[in-house]
């Protein structure tokens, strides 16, 4: 009978699993790079995710990001070696065990002994390996966590730089394929490409390195290599009808799971539309419950609840009818899954069994069997299991390479020409409107306004009034011709009928679009005594939902407060005072035109009362023709209504 001997020299291991370790990570990494560069040149969605996030890997700074990269790769092949211990430590336990009873049975103490002293070396041996295991694990999470967190603020910094590039944000509605809920885009899935789990946001539960798709296939790669080995050794002959298969365990676990594979990839192929639908289904109604809280008022004022109702359950209905698809699809994916995970599980002792049996193996030899044929089918199951989870990943990398090409298509859309002036004069030069059908709104059209000019734009409503205004500030596509303008920062400026009012405190407010903090609040306050908000005065830390809060005159007078605090040199004023009573208009103006004597003024307006303020105008005759002449002198043929 023989003595207990252990399956490795543990006392040379530390040094054999260091060098082990190294060469596997050095392989790991050249693979993986060249799978990497083979998928990003001959897959789509390799190429798309390239194209949305490929500047992060070459980019300055890159350097870190290849090393935490490398970092983590490190981790993933430390794991698969410490499996591999983990491994032999159970082989080394069960066979000492065996061994010591066998020693018992015969009333061999050598033998007894030596199984005994084998079981406690072994058991010193999980204490240590475990405290590595569970050392690797925590440092393996957070410095995962930390990789996705830099590269996910990198991204959405660059997504939300590429969406307002350009203006793509607004003139994105102006491409032929127009792309729904970019805000969601940027928000979720650049959190979903940048985790790697799936379908999934990040969070740290969802687990570390292995369970990512990237890692967890490099972990699969390695882990069946390694376990290959072992089951290769451990694995026999088998004899089938009297044909002898050498080291049958082997193939046929093999055959086994490529089959199985293969059957589930059939499958779940329909599960990344199904996945990448229930997301924009999803999206569009989260949107419409936006846009209702958005509207509230209005919708409140209409009592349009019913209507609003309908139009939800409108919205929601392909959400269901699309998921109930999605499930069905995805039990009977899981079914498959689930059979094969469990069916495989005896296979390895069945076909062991008899070789232990027949006392050519020891029991340890047995169960390292089950765990390496484990170890081999949950790498090859990986690729299986994963394919539900890729499907949602590739549906995140579609959605945003979608905001992406929609962000460069828009800002291919023609503009019109627009040259910086010297002498700060505005100058149109053949300027051509269409709608998007192509009919002509506005012929071609010259016209100079010098400093201090003053132009008011008339015409019916729907003539093209507004539409001039989009074109000039670059917004409208439709157009052709040149504009000559003062081109330094906020030295011209576009407000339309209802100011923008952002996030923040009624100073943010105020001073928008300028940076927070280059107008003193002294200034701030005083500007808004001008423009009738004395009540606002002491408000300037609030912060609320001003949009809500002010009354659509009272955002009115915001904006002629910015126009004082940013002294721009031209002003385009789009019925910038529709919401004033006569009075405050004529003040507003009165004020615009003491303070700022210099800078041009365009307004468009419906009431004649605007006309006073200004030296010229252009008229909008219908079918594309226009006048343009100076009005009578500053405010001497109007009536001046009393002041506010
Ligand atoms: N995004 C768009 N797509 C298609 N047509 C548009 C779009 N925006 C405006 N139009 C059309 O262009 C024409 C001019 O509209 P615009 O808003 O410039 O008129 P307006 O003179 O400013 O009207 P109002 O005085 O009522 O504000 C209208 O017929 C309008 O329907």
């Amino acid at each position: 009978m023989e003595l207990f001997t252990p399956t490795l020299d543990w006392s040379s291991e530390v040094w054999t699993s260091l060098v082990w370790i190294a060469e596997a990570w050095a392989i790991a990494a050249v693979c993986t790079v060249v799978v990497l560069v083979l998928l990003g040149l001959l897959t789509t969605w390799g190429r798309q995710f390239w194209r949305i996030t490929g500047a992060y890997f070459t980019g300055p700074g890159s350097v870190k990001v290849w090393l935490w990269l490398g970092a983590l790769l490190l981790s993933v092949v430390a794991g698969v070696r410490l499996d591999v211990l983990f491994s032999y430590q159970g082989n080394d336990m069960l066979s000492s065990l065996q061994v010591a009873v066998q020693g018992i049975a015969v009333g061999n103490t050598p033998v007894k002994d030596s199984g005994e002293h084998g079981f406690w070396m072994s058991l010193w041996i999980f204490c240590i390996l475990a405290a590595i295991h569970i050392a690797r694990l925590l440092l393996d999470l957070f410095l995962l966590q930390r990789f996705v967190l830099a590269w996910r603020a990198w991204l959405t910094d660059r997504l939300t730089g590429d969406w307002l590039d350009g203006k793509a944000y607004y003139r994105s509605r102006f491409i032929d394929d127009t792309i729904d809920n970019p805000d969601q885009r940027i928000q979720s899935d650049v959190d979903v490409v940048t985790a790697g789990y799936g379908p999934l946001p990040n969070l740290p539960s969802n687990g570390g390195t292995s369970s990512t798709l990237l890692f967890g296939a490099i972990s699969a790669v390695t882990s069946i290599v390694s376990f290959t080995a072992i089951l290769w050794n451990l694995s026999g002959t088998l004899s089938v009808f009297g044909a002898e298969i050498p080291r049958a365990m082997f193939w046929i676990g093999l055959v086994y799971v490529l089959i199985a594979s293969a059957i589930a990839f059939w499958i779940g192929k329909p599960i990344i539309w199904l996945a990448f639908r229930n997301e924009k289904f999803n999206a569009a109604f989260r949107y419409a419950l936006v846009r209702l809280r958005d509207a509230s008022e209005a919708v409140a004022f209409y009592r349009g609840e019913l209507a609003e109702r309908s139009g939800l359950r409108h919205l929601f209905a392909p959400v269901v009818a699309n998921y109930k698809r999605y499930l069905n699809r995805s039990i009977g994916f899981n079914a498959w899954n689930y059979s094969i995970s469990q069916s495989i599980v005896p296979l390895p002792y069945l076909l062991q069994a008899p070789r232990l049996f027949a006392a050519e193996i020891r029991l340890g030899d047995l169960t390292q069997s089950a765990s390496a044929f484990n170890g081999i089918q949950n790498g090859l199951s990986f690729f299986r299991n994963a394919y539900d989870a890729f499907a949602g990943y590739r549906a995140a990398i579609i959605r945003l390479h979608g905001l992406v090409v929609a962000n460069e298509e828009a800002r291919a859309l023609p503009e019109v020409t627009t040259l910086p002036c010297v002498d700060g004069t505005v100058q149109l030069k053949a300027v051509e409107v269409r709608t998007p059908d192509g009919q002509q709104l506005i012929k071609p059209l010259d016209m100079r306004l010098d400093v201090g000019d003053t132009l008011v734009v008339t015409g019916p409503s729907g003539i093209g009034k507004t539409t001039l205004l989009r074109s000039l500030a670059e917004l409208w596509p439709f157009t052709t011709g040149t504009l000559i303008r003062p081109g330094g920062p906020n030295e011209t400026m576009f407000l339309s009928q209802l100011p923008y009012v952002p996030l923040g405190d009624l100073r943010t407010v105020v001073t928008y679009p300028g940076e927070e903090g280059t107008v003193d609040d002294e200034t701030i306050r005083a500007t808004l005594h001008k423009v009738a908000l004395p009540h606002l005065v002491d408000r300037l830390d609030e912060a609320q939902d001003w949009a809500k809060v002010l009354s659509p005159g009272e955002q009115q007078r915001i904006a002629f407060a910015r126009i004082l605090l940013t002294k721009p040199k031209v002003v385009f004023l789009d019925e910038s005072t529709s919401a004033l009573d006569e009075n405050l208009e004529f003040a507003l103006y009165r004020l615009m035109r003491s303070e700022l004597p210099g800078t041009i003024v365009v307004s468009v307006s419906h009431r004649s009362t605007v006309e006073q303020h200004h030296t010229h105008e252009l008229e909008l005759l219908g079918e594309g023709e226009w006048r343009f002449g100076p009005l009578g002198p500053l405010g001497n043929d109007k009536p001046e209504p009393a002041p506010a």
